[in-house]
């Protein structure tokens, strides 16, 4: 019999996913402006918000309880966000669940990575109006 993901397996994975793509994000010039400069995001409190955002979505975990839409929003507020940003973010979400499968959960991850993407640049474009 194949052996049985636990949960905690994929909390794990969450982990190193993330980390991942964070290391890509990062280093793309699209993309790392609007982290670091335009957000200032602070790393060691950013990356364990990513994880617990992903541990809700495909765990059920509670401890991500904040309005990450708003967030977005202050973001795009100050620097637009464009169809390429959301085009990158996918791209490099995608290329990094491929090095770093979370599992029967991967996905999953794609289909809602895709669906928020998509809300979240219909609710921009609503908000900006
Ligand atoms: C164009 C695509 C995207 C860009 C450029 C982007 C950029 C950012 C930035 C700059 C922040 C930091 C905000 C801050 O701390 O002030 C952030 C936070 C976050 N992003 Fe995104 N994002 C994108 C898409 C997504 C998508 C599709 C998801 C989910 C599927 C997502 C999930 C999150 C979460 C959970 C946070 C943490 C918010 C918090 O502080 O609680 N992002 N994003």
């Amino acid at each position: 019999m194949a052996p049985t993901l636990k949960p905690d397996d994929t909390s794990r994975q969450i982990d190193q996913f993330v980390d991942a793509f964070y290391e890509r994000v990062l280093a793309d010039p699209l993309l790392s402006p609007l982290f670091l400069d335009v957000a200032g995001i602070e790393l060691s409190e950013h990356l364990p918000r990513i994880k617990a955002y992903w541990r809700k979505m495909l765990l059920g975990h509670r401890d991500y309880q904040r309005h990450m839409m708003r967030k977005h929003r202050d973001v795009d507020a100050r620097q637009p966000f464009a169809d390429e940003h959301y085009e990158r973010w996918l791209a490099l979400f995608e290329e990094t669940l491929k090095k770093h499968p979370l599992g029967s959960s991967t996905e999953r991850a794609a289909a809602l990575a895709r669906r928020v993407a998509g809300n979240m640049r219909q609710n921009m474009q609503r908000f900006r109006a």
